[in-house]
């Protein structure tokens, strides 16, 4: 079979990589350019630790609330100075490929948001092995609606997502809020530098015991699901930031712009970034600057002002 026809293979590069180039494309830290691989790791978790402790030190703040029964299930909540009941929140969800990561060194973006009237709230979930992504996706979807339940007066809940943490955030593009009783007051998703379709992740070293069937992988991803059985914003001025950093590989970079074109077509309010001059992670360790491209985008996003 030849893959330059119209034939099976065709828009899905992935599968004419190697088995070494896959995991190379899949693996955000090779594709770093100011630092090797491991000190942009460490880097990365440095200053997700230092913007946690100030963010712990500074603000008023509620720590470890608890969002299901399960230990694991805890989230922290950080307000702005003025106290209010119908504040904006932005809910995040850290990355780490589905296997590290947690909420207490993923406080990135509480300072600059939080100076302007913004509650940051940083989710925890079972990473693998104890959880699979069933069970994180689930998880995801019930610190939402906690949120929602314990702050019904909130002027908008803006999902942000790193990474893998990104597709955590897209998964809730599928949500079946119904039967949870309570439908969240969505206004915009935040997707940075994200995968959204699993199937070529389950080929790559590191993350094939998280995904073993082809099912499994379909399952969980957003991708598949929009393009398959396009879903409507309950609320149509919602909106969807997708972005991806200039010197993510160029399998992230595909899985942004197809999701962008995917929800395009499905008539959800799309926008696609590219930032400029940023790797996988800085991408997101900017956010711990105000004055960050992404930042204010966010804000203008969450203040209507574009
Ligand atoms: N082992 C991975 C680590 C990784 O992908 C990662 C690390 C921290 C935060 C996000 C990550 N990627 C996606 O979730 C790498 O080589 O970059």
């Amino acid at each position: 079979m030849d893959d330059l026809g119209g034939g099976p293979r065709r828009g899905a590069p992935w599968k004419r990589m190697s088995k070494e180039e896959l995991d190379n494309q899949y693996s955000p830290s090779r594709w770093v350019v100011r630092l090797g691989a491991e000190e942009a790791l460490r880097t990365y978790s440095q200053i997700g630790n230092e913007a946690t402790k100030r963010a712990q030190a500074t603000g008023r703040n509620l720590l470890n609330v608890p969002y299901g029964d399960g230990e694991g299930e805890k989230l922290d909540i950080y307000f702005p100075e003025a106290v209010s009941e119908a504040l904006p929140f932005l809910v995040f969800f850290h990355g780490g490929y589905w296997q590290s990561g947690s909420k207490d060194s993923s406080a990135f973006m509480v300072s600059p948001l939080t100076a302007q009237g913004v509650a940051v709230v940083i989710v925890a979930y079972d990473i693998a092995p104890k959880g699979t992504l069933d069970q994180m996706v689930d998880q995801v979807t019930q610190s939402i609606v906690f949120v929602q339940k314990q702050y019904p007066g909130n002027q908008g809940i803006y999902l942000c997502g790193h990474s893998a943490g990104a597709h955590l955030a897209a998964m809730m593009l599928l949500a079946n809020w119904t039967k949870h009783g309570v439908t969240p007051n969505l206004k915009g998703f935040f997707l940075v530098s994200g995968i959204y379709d699993l199937e070529p992740v389950m080929h790559t070293s590191e993350n094939a015991s998280l995904l073993t069937t082809l099912e499994d992988a379909q399952r969980n991803s957003p991708q598949w699901h929009l393009k398959t059985a396009p879903t409507q914003p309950v609320d149509p001025a919602c909106r969807i930031l997708v972005t991806v950093g200039q010197h993510d590989s160029p399998e992230f970079h595909r899985q942004s712009r197809e999701l962008y074109q995917t929800l395009r077509r499905g008539g959800w309010k799309a926008s696609f970034e590219e930032l400029h001059d940023v790797d996988h992670f800085e991408i997101l360790w900017n956010l711990t600057q105000k004055d960050y491209v992404l930042t204010q985008i966010i804000l203008k996003t969450i203040f209507q002002e574009s």
